[in-house]
């Protein structure tokens, strides 16, 4: 899609808000008329006419004249120069401080984070007025300089704003995934973070340049604005209300002008701050943003895997794209898989290779800007693509659930456990008084809290990070759901607890017949909890089976990679194996084989095109030289016998 193809797009969106085009049509009339004040305002604002003092609009003076005769159109046209240029300056210093700091402090957070946070509080405190009374004392009554230093003072909300969404946005896993991508943090910051905060920056600039407007004509009103007798705004305003009980019609057409201005920017910045995320520029490429090609189309693999109406979970040719700047890529392609109820499916593979994107589509959970564009999901029978959110709802928590790998992440630090599990089961359960309480200490007890009173009334920072986790399983399991999700739980802990946590997700199977699919990096925490296994590479899935077979003879390349990386796979002696280079981002996926740039059995033929996922040795694999494959492993498994 080109950008001008986007751009009309933006157009088309912000046309459909027609407070919008009037506000946008009166700043950029207002502006051309500035701009060529001397022919849209040929009479001279200087020039007085005594005999003429005061009069009301007429043909030869529009908006009529003011105490000195002077023309008041001619003025405010001419005035407005230094009144709105004065406050866009203004703004556009707050934004060009606030933002890049604010990004700063929230990206690397740390002493960076407090030298960023104290010097905004250090604005916060100092009143503006106070600040541009030092400024004008020292430099004289200079707009220029005034307006340079309101807008240094003004940065604080930019900072403030650009901080917090900093914050959030760096969370997100395509963050993380792009850092582990090795992408340097400047290039994260510009391509990754800035397009997703920049809608409400919007909304901020046009508050500022609203604001800035208004304080550029208090001081104009203070007589410490642009000197007398040039025409300003504020110095019109101060003018008339000298005399606003005999003429009060002078203080109109300057009024007038100020509010539709400081209206038109407020109208204007919140039409391009929502509509969608990214508002009305979503999807608008800026200069910086190298254009992305769209993704190949998916290769069918449904036919491979047979329905079974008897599972709980049926994923089948699952897509998941993103919409990002300049095109719509996808990020999962043709994933199918299904889990029967009881059993563990584990979904394994590197960092970025679509894991959890897969996951959390099952639950209707994909991060802004992203949807599924192909295949169906069903959920103990109930096709859950397509669902409103309010659909959707119903389903998670009572049929599927999910744990996250951070259980901060799923617990209110403001609340006790008790009361997020009471108010949970109330919810999904609709059980009162005792019962709530009840049921909340008997998942305490299920997911093994050693002391499920005590932990009931713990906050979640009183307890460790292992607790916190039960505690948080113990909260998925309010809805009494069919299926858990459980992405990357045991990443954020330490090994013993680790061990624990798994075992724990083991007894829920057996004791509660819960289905459990697990996202993880780590082939031990699949070859501990799961049945089958799912290894996913750059959006598809490359291989699939039985644990048992899987970890013993792999038909993958990338499998076996992973598996001979594994640190209990070291042979003594020899260097442990590492795969050579990264997992492709989904923009840069090869044509042929994705894996084929890091694979030591690639030939030209994986190279050249797509290769399908193929029923092979009992399993699913998308590798054309199989065979070779496996003759390689079981030279190793001698070489790893003989030391
Ligand atoms: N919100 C998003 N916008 C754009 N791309 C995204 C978004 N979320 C994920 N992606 C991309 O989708 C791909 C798959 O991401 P996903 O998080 O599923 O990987 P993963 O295998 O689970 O990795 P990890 O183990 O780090 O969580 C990555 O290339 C990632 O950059």
């Amino acid at each position: 899609m080109t950008r001008a193809r986007r751009s009309d797009n933006a157009l088309t969106r912000l046309v459909r808000r027609p407070g919008a085009v009037v506000a946008l049509v009166f700043l950029a009339l207002l502006t051309f008329a500035v701009i060529f004040a001397d022919v849209v305002a040929p009479i001279d604002p200087l020039t007085q006419d005594l005999a003429r003092a005061r009069e009301l609009p007429s043909a030869a003076h529009w908006l009529g004249t003011d105490g000195f005769g002077r023309d008041i159109y001619s003025r405010l046209i001419h005035g407005g120069g230094s009144t709105l240029g004065g406050a866009l300056l203004a703004a556009v210093v707050a934004m060009t401080i606030g933002i890049p700091l604010g990004m700063l402090g929230g990206y690397f957070r740390g002493w960076v984070d407090t030298v960023v946070s104290r010097f905004a509080d250090v604005f916060q405190a100092l009143p503006t007025i106070v600040i541009l009374m030092a400024v004008i004392g020292a430099f004289g009554n200079n707009n220029t300089v005034a307006m340079v230093a309101l807008g240094v003072a003004m940065c604080e909300g930019f900072i403030r704003l650009a901080r917090a969404m900093t914050l959030q946005v760096r969370r997100e896993l395509y963050v993380d995934a792009a850092s582990v991508a090795g992408i340097t943090s400047g290039s994260i910051l510009v391509r990754h973070v800035f397009p997703n905060i920049r809608g409400p920056l919007l909304v901020q600039l046009s508050i500022t340049a609203g604001a800035a407007l208004l304080i550029q004509a208090g001081l104009g009103f203070l007589g410490l604005g642009t000197p007398p007798p040039a025409p300003s705004w504020g110095g019109m305003i101060d003018e008339a209300s000298d005399l606003i009980y005999l003429h009060p019609w002078l203080l109109v057409p300057t009024g007038a002008i100020m509010i539709l201005s400081i209206l038109s920017f407020n109208v204007l910045g919140d039409a391009l701050a929502s509509d969608r995320p990214g508002g009305v520029l979503a999807g608008v490429r800026l200069p910086w943003m190298k254009p992305l090609p769209v993704a190949e189309q998916p290769v069918a693999m449904s036919e491979l895997v047979p329905a079974d109406p008897k599972a709980v979970v049926s994923v089948r040719d699952l897509t998941v794209s993103f919409t990002d700047r300049n095109s719509t890529f996808a990020v999962v392609q043709n994933v199918s898989f299904d889990v029967m109820p009881g059993e563990a499916l584990g979904i394994v593979g590197e960092s970025g290779c679509g894991k959890s994107v897969t996951a959390k589509a099952l639950l209707g959970l994909i991060a802004p800007g992203g949807k599924i564009t192909g295949g169906q999901v069903t959920i103990n029978g109930t096709d859950v693509v397509g669902l409103s959110n309010r659909e959707l709802r119903k389903v998670r928590g009572t049929t599927i659930a999910l744990v996250s790998q951070e259980p901060m992440v799923a617990l209110d630090p403001t609340f006790t456990i008790g009361a997020q599990l009471r108010e949970s089961i109330a919810h999904h359960t609709g059980r009162k008084g005792r019962e709530l309480n009840d049921r909340a200490l008997e998942l305490l007890r299920l997911v093994g809290m050693p002391d499920p009173a005590q932990a009931a009334a713990s906050y979640t920072f009183q307890v460790s990070g292992g607790m916190a986790q039960r505690a948080a399983i113990a909260l998925a399991l309010t809805g009494e759901p069919d299926v858990l999700v459980a992405d990357e739980p045991t990443t954020a802990l330490d090994v013993t607890v680790q061990a624990e946590i798994l075992d724990l997700l083991r007894s829920l199977r057996k004791d509660l017949g819960l289905a459990v699919i697990i996202v993880t990096h780590d082939l031990g925490v699949i070859a501990d909890l799961c049945d089958r296994a799912v290894v996913m590479y750059a959006g598809q899935v490359i291989e699939q089976g039985a644990v048992d077979t899987l970890l013993t003879t792999p038909t993958h390349p990338y499998t076996r990679a992973l598996l001979a990386s594994m640190p209990s796979h070291a042979i003594p002696g020899l260097p442990l194996d590492a795969i050579p280079g990264a997992v492709p981002a989904p923009r840069d996926w090869p044509e042929g084989c994705r894996f084929a740039p890091r694979c030591a059995f690639a030939t030209d033929a994986c190279r050249s095109a797509p290769v399908p996922i193929l029923a092979q040795h009992g399993g699913l694999s998308r590798c054309i030289r199989v065979d070779e494959v496996l003759a390689q492993s079981r030279n190793r498994t001698e070489e790893r016998n003989i030391a």
